[in-house]
């Protein structure tokens, strides 16, 4: 699995200053957010100030203004309310601007995704990508939601607190900011330690996903083969290291949260009381102060312990950011237009030039490829399994960049078409055709405007696919799940061929299908194809060889390499591999 690339180290603070550019367009209101906040804090450390007003002035020697006394009493209660208020309206703010900035964030990430090399996927497992799409882009969300808002108002909490506490008595103050300096150690500390704990957390998640995402995917094959007890047991695995890896963090937090900041929390009050203790030998301490005081103190701890919480999601936020910006900033595009050229396709003649192509950049699968597709021919691929005859697709659709060699289509790189002018010329059928949730129509059209309902009937007809569509209960209105599931494999690969005649390429790419139809089916599949050949260049993988026969040029492939070319004929007659093979396939013994 492909989870080193997010380990690249995108520097933290680069990876948080690119996570506070998401909040530009949404200025106003976290200013707005921020200004509530200020005030719903400001009217938090007013409390225990008239607390003490109303201790010292009035309770302690026994002055029962009832004017003053009410009047202090509304302030009091207006205080609370205010702050319960503002802290409503903060938290509405803030959340509003978070599940923004989250909705952004995951339209871009699966935008890339959208436009990545098919080289990318083949190495990383869906589910690690959707866990970075779902998972991480939530974790992300906590940042806006809480962690920035707690940690604003934290530090504001703080600072207000030691100038109230500043205010009623500077030497005892002076003491209590010995405490900031621990503090600062405890949560380094703890900074350092749960980044790595999270990572190895995320990283697990995202493990996880990708075990779920394949064994849902093959749940055919898992059930058919009776892979269950397998996977169980791998899925048990991922699940057991990621519930260590929770188990770990867990433990970090239990030790370094509350307990560590309770201890600091004692240490300070110890010292305040210590500290009004010796004094009260020798001078008179008012209660209020030192109510005041302990209140404070208490406080001072609300935010401490509070911003050490969101310490954990601010790490969390952070292990995730750099997993989607590492995904937002992966260079394995899919190929694209190259130079600004207006080329278009005309005629359809395809030409491959000395291809050389690997996947992995060091075994070559195709070596040397050339060949001559004239417009309107048929040019047709066959060789042994992994002989290299979908690589060759592969190449033709741009799915990978070519690196030596060229393919031309009238005369024309292959680079220099837009992505545009490639799809709308080259129609690819695929063996097993993908079918989208929706309905027949949708699935023809494929949101293509330009089609309309009647081309998608003709074409429906062309293919012959209008004899089972017309007997569906809603016809091209007819319901579609997930992958088609509910037609069967032949009904799909008509459906697909429809879709392509829809958009009428000059151009063809068949792999040609092996599912097992039945007969009327398979005459439906191949009176189809033949007739969706006519007129278009046609580049086919043949499985089966009766297929092919009338195909303009066979090209057979051997480990990468043409090592036979010719028609059926000619083939049949220099009684090669071609010859082996066709014999074999007529269950003939090749002598
Ligand atoms: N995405 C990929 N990444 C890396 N190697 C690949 C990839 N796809 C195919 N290969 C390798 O390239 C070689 C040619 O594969 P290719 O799929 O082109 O063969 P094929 O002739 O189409 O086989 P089949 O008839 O079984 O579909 C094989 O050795 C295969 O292992």
């Amino acid at each position: 699995m492909n989870e080193s690339y997010p380990k690249e180290n995108l520097a933290r603070k680069k990876v948080f200053r690119r996570l506070l550019s998401y909040t530009k367009p949404h200025k106003k209101q976290l200013a707005f957010a921020f200004l509530i906040l200020f005030l719903a804090t400001g009217a938090d450390l007013l409390g225990p100030y008239i607390a003490k007003v109303f201790i010292d002035d009035y309770l302690t020697p026994r002055h029962f203004a009832w004017q003053s006394l009410t009047g202090l009493g509304i302030i009091f209660v207006l205080l609370y309310i205010g702050t319960a208020l503002f802290h409503y309206l903060q938290i509405i703010n803030f959340q509003t601007v978070a599940l923004k900035i989250i909705q952004q964030l995951r339209v871009d990430v699966f935008n890339k995704v959208q436009h990545l090399g098919l080289s990318f996927f083949d190495k990383t497992p869906g589910g690690s990508l959707i866990s970075r799409i779902t998972n991480d882009t939530e974790a992300i969300k906590e940042l806006f939601v809480t962690v920035l808002a707690t940690l604003v108002q934290s530090s504001v909490m703080l600072i207000g607190i030691f100038i109230a506490m500043f205010a009623l008595n500077v030497k005892v103050a002076s003491f209590c900011l010995i405490l900031l300096p621990l503090l600062f150690v405890l949560m380094y500390g703890y900074k350092k330690l749960s980044a790595v704990v999270f990572r190895t957390t995320r990283e697990k998640l995202s493990q996880l996903n990708a075990r779920l995402n394949e064994s849902l995917q093959g749940m055919t094959i898992i059930q058919a083969m009776r892979q269950e007890k397998r996977l169980r047991k791998e899925f048990g695995k991922t699940n057991g290291e990621h519930n260590h890896a929770s188990l770990k963090s867990i433990k970090l937090n239990s030790l370094l949260l509350r307990p560590a900041v309770q201890v600091l929390y004692v240490l300070g009050l110890v010292l305040v009381l210590g500290f009004f203790g010796v004094r009260s030998f020798d001078s008179v301490i008012s209660i209020g102060v030192i109510y005041a005081f302990v209140n404070y103190l208490d406080r001072f701890f609300e935010p401490v312990n509070s911003m050490m919480q969101q310490l954990t999601h601010f790490q969390q936020a952070t292990v995730s950011a750099e997993r989607v910006f590492g995904l937002l900033d992966e260079t394995e595009m899919a190929p694209t237009k190259i130079g600004n050229s207006a080329s278009s396709i005309q005629e359809g003649k395809i030409e491959f030039k000395n291809v050389t192509f690997s996947y992995d950049g060091k075994t070559d699968v195709l070596k040397n490829i050339s060949f001559v597709a004239n417009p309107g021919e048929t040019v047709a691929l066959v060789g042994h399994t992994g002989s290299g005859k979908s690589s060759i697709i592969n190449l033709l659709m741009r799915f990978y960049p070519i690196e030596k060699g060229d393919i031309t289509i009238d005369g024309t790189s292959l680079k220099a078409f837009s992505d545009e002018e490639l799809r709308k010329n080259i129609g690819l059928v695929l063996q097993d055709p993908f079918i989208f949730a929706g309905d027949v129509k949708s699935n023809i059209r494929l949101n293509n405007r330009n089609i309309s309902d009647e081309q998608i009937v003709e074409a429906a007809k062309f293919v012959q696919a209008d004899s089972f569509i017309e007997k569906l209960p809603k016809t091209y209105d007819e319901p579609i799940g997930e992958r088609g599931s509910t037609f069967s494999s032949g009904q799909r690969q008509l459906l697909s061929f429809a879709r392509t005649m829809a958009i009428d390429p000059r151009i063809l790419v068949l792999d040609e299908a092996t599912a097992n139809v039945d007969t009327e089916t398979e005459e439906a599949i191949q009176t189809a194809l033949a007739k969706m050949r006519e007129g278009r260049t046609t580049i086919a993988i043949a499985h089966r060889l009766s297929t092919i026969q009338d195909a303009d040029q066979i090209l057979v492939l051997h480990k990468g390499e043409i090592v036979e070319r010719g028609t059926h004929q000619e083939l049949l007659a220099f009684k090669g591999l071609y010859h082996k093979m066709y014999l074999l396939q007529q269950g003939e013994v090749a002598s």
